[in-house]
């Protein structure tokens, strides 16, 4: 396979399974929160994740960024295997797979300015020279268009808009060539949701990265994604370029998402 289609991350049937405690403090039952997902993030391509809370999509990107191992299935990255992650490998993936969470005021340290929190992911791995390491921080919070003043304020002194840009910076420290962004508008202000996803697109075209963007509003992942997984219960029920996904839903689910029909909840569930 050329490496211009292989894929980065690759998932092949990939399940996994809690035990929960909900069930009764003698007999733990299982949660299946993901049964059996296959799926492909492209060089360069966004995949948008979509569905209701519970169906799975933080787990599915868990398994993606090695911090879910999975219960069954398999995980390849460019190609190698890396289910069982060695330590190594779960740095050198660590390196290349990031991660974006929803809430940044509890993704960054409140008692860390925002040189040092962008500082810390190079420091950890060993990145460069201080002086490059300066330089790095200096054209990070220009790419996330943050004035070279914010580099001395601490998160609590930010907006939620900024503190999700200083979060997005801090991802982008170790040149990933992947960028997982699970639900990054949902905490912030609806005011300034478009211009987070403006500006994750815009590095995403910039940068030649590779995104998965996870949002249970279809309305949010159709405007960042190039291909459209719909999961409800655990699975995929529908994937394809995400035109065809909004333009031509065949799952019922997908037509509830987009607001077409009735809730219908998935059989799985
Ligand atoms: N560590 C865990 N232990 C037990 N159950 C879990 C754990 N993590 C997730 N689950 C359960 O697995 C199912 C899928 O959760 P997951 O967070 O992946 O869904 P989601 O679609 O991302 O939802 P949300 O947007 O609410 O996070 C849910 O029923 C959840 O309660």
């Amino acid at each position: 396979m050329s490496t211009e289609t292989q894929p980065v991350i690759e998932l092949k049937d990939v399940k996994v399974s809690f035990r929960s405690r909900t069930g009764g403090i003698i007999k733990p039952t299982l949660v299946h929160a993901v049964r059996g997902v296959n799926m492909k993030v492209l060089p360069g391509q966004t995949l948008g994740l979509v569905g209701e809370s519970g169906c799975g999509k933080s787990t599915t990107a868990k398994v993606m960024c090695g911090l879910q191992p999975p219960t069954s299935g398999q995980v390849f990255f460019r190609g190698e295997e890396v289910t069982k992650r060695s330590a190594n490998m779960r740095k050198r993936i660590g390196r290349v797979v990031s991660v974006v969470f929803q809430d940044p005021a509890t993704a960054l340290n409140a008692r860390m300015v925002v040189r040092e929190a962008l500082m810390d992911p190079m420091q950890v791995h060993n990145v460069g020279t201080k002086e490059e390491r300066e330089a790095r921080v200096e054209e990070l919070i220009g790419l996330v268009g943050l004035p070279a003043s914010a580099l001395d304020a601490l998160p609590g002194q930010l907006s939620g808009g900024q503190r999700q840009r200083v979060a997005i910076a801090r991802a982008l420290a170790l040149r990933p060539d992947v960028i997982v962004a699970d639900e990054p508008t949902s905490a912030l202000d609806v005011s300034v949701r478009a211009q987070i996803l403006n500006l994750l697109t815009d590095l995403k075209t910039e940068l030649g990265l590779s995104m998965v963007f996870i949002s249970h509003d279809i309305q949010t992942v159709r405007y960042v994604s190039d291909t459209i997984a719909v999961m409800n219960g655990g699975l995929v029920v529908e994937e394809g370029p995400a035109e065809q996904i909004l333009n031509n839903p065949k799952d019922p689910y997908t037509r509830t998402l987009l607001g077409a029909a009735p809730t219908l909840l998935h059989p799985a569930i």
